[in-house]
């Protein structure tokens, strides 16, 4: 199965956190299932923050970013009844605003599981409620503002 990322065209695919590109990326890659998607991320040790074996915020914060983007861009192409990879013009979300909640400390070394979902999808706007889960157990949820991009002549 393709990740929604793998559709974006190579000039979007420089992204630190999602680009394939990016040879120093974290490469998450975010996959659409019904009324939600989901991306998965494993934590090495360098993504240490000060709390020894929990994550560094700033990472999870850039987790629920690509993948609340990647989630409103899913979504806007199938309300506009278009398949990712279509061959038509790239319908491209930013990130606006992401309030970011840390409920408990997210360990290291494990799986993380990152959810989306769509709240609502009203002209270039696209909020997003995303969760992260470590053992089942949520971690940290986010609330993203993403705004379709249109390049200005
Ligand atoms: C599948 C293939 C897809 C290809 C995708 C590849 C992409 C990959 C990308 C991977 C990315 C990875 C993730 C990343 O790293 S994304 C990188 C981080 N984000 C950015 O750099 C974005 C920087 N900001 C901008 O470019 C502009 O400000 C944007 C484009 C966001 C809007 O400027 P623009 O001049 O265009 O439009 P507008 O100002 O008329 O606003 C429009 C509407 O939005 C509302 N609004 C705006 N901001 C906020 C806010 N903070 N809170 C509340 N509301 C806000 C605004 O009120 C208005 O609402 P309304 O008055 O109409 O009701």
């Amino acid at each position: 199965m393709h990740a929604i990322q793998d559709h974006y065209p190579a000039e979007f695919a420089h992204c630190y956190g999602c680009g394939s590109a990016n040879p120093h990326g974290l490469h998450l890659k975010s996959f659409i299932e019904g009324e939600r998607t989901h991306a998965r991320f494993t934590p090495a040790a360098m993504y240490s923050g000060g709390y020894p074996g929990n994550v560094y915020g700033g990472l999870l914060a850039s987790l629920l970013d690509c993948h609340g983007t990647a989630t409103a861009a899913a979504f806007a192409y199938r309300a506009q009844g278009r398949a990712l990879g279509d061959g038509g013009a790239p319908i491209r979300f930013v990130t606006g605003s992401l309030k970011v909640d840390y409920k408990r400390p997210t360990p290291l070394g494990i799986e993380l599981l990152i959810e989306g979902t769509l709240r609502s999808l009203e002209g270039r706007k696209a909020v997003i409620d995303l969760t992260l889960s470590a053992d089942g157990e949520v971690c940290v949820t986010g609330e993203m503002l993403a705004v379709q991009f249109v390049a200005k002549a």
